[in-house]
């Protein structure tokens, strides 16, 4: 037997000439394509927990120390109607949206975009004024960022200042309402900035979502209006968070009351999710800047001297509980 002759398969014979290897190829090249077609394309979204590593929120809070030379205890977010109240702030250091590395900027907001690191009542404060709305564009990560970057800068109390519609009666324009609860309308669509991996240093992934708003500091806050002869003023009740910018419809109204809510906003949820998430004590105070549609609106003149009335009770009502604790009392 000729040990040097090699047995060929039957496919290497059929491919015997330059052309025919040529068209084959372009055969499996065809066939390959249109596999790859009929199968969906994994798309890779970031999920809103990653959106900000810890390390990059670390180091947004150790360029704000090191700029202010200062450690916050108090942090006050202020909401789009109520920027003016970061004027508490004494002798404070003045922060730019853009001097914080990888903070989210919101084209939307102008000159509004700014942090004041400074005092209130003898507390070490930071204050952000410019809230990020979702329904500017911001994903829920960048919305509850500022929350988890005041964490880290050593704050303890978050203290979250906007404005809201009414949905109950008893809500009228100017009247500041202390938020006792929420009805997360984006949560219950899974829209949350936790969604995705849980970082442990931020906190852990079970979330317990009652005790949101610190019971201690309502009731203080309600000892105070009082104190303040503000009670009249100063109501307690229960946050819609929905997505905006629209307003509600009057069947959404009629839906919200029924279900137990005072006020709705467009806001403050996603920042008390993530608030609870990394163990943030939280007093909400929201104030009335448009009636519930079946109470009469006040008169045109007097909106812009309730609505500072209502600014001027949650300053105090801020002002008083951080001197409260500062001073044990
Ligand atoms: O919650 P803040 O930031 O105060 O803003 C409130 O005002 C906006 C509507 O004018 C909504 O975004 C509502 O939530
Ligand atoms: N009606 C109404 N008024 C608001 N004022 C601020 N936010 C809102 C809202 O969502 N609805």
């Amino acid at each position: 037997m000729n040990r040097n002759i090699k047995m060929c398969n039957g496919d290497c014979c059929m491919l015997k000439t330059a052309l025919q290897i040529r068209r084959m190829k372009l055969l499996i090249e065809k066939q390959l394509q249109k596999e790859a077609n009929a199968k969906p394309k994994n798309i890779i979204v970031t999920p809103q927990s990653s959106l900000y590593s810890y390390e990059d929120v670390q180091n947004m809070a150790k360029y704000i120390i090191n700029r202010a030379e200062k450690k916050p205890k108090y942090g006050l977010i202020f909401g789009s109607h109520m920027n003016k109240l970061s004027d508490l702030v004494d002798s404070p250091t003045v922060l730019e949206y853009t001097d914080i590395p990888k903070f989210p900027i919101s084209p939307l907001h102008g000159t509004n975009c700014k942090m004041f690191v400074g005092e209130l009542m003898g507390g070490p404060v930071i204050a952000i004024q410019g809230r990020l709305h979702y329904y500017d564009g911001n994903p829920f990560g960048s919305c509850a960022l500022p929350v988890r970057m005041l964490k880290l800068c050593g704050v303890e109390y978050l203290f979250l200042i906007c404005s809201a519609g009414a949905i109950a009666a008893d809500c009228k324009v100017g009247d500041v309402v202390v938020i006792k609860d929420h009805i997360n309308m984006f949560g219950w669509g899974g829209n949350c900035p936790l969604v995705g991996p849980n970082d442990v240093r931020f906190g852990s992934h079970n979330v317990t979502m009652t005790n949101a708003y610190d019971e201690k500091l309502i009731d203080r806050a309600m000892e105070i209006a009082r104190e303040i002869g503000q009670d009249d003023r100063v109501k307690c009740g229960v946050y819609a968070c929905v997505g905006g910018p629209a307003l509600e419809t009057p069947a959404e109204h009629r839906f919200l009351r029924k279900i137990g809510a005072d006020v709705i906003g467009m806001s403050i949820a996603p920042e008390v999710t993530v608030a609870r998430h990394c163990g943030l004590k939280v007093l909400s105070l929201t104030v009335i800047t448009v009636p519930s549609i079946d109470v009469a609106a006040p008169p045109q003149n007097d909106y812009a001297s309730l609505l500072s009335e209502g600014r001027h009770i949650s300053s105090e009502l801020v002002s008083r509980i951080i001197y409260k604790i500062q001073n044990n009392l």
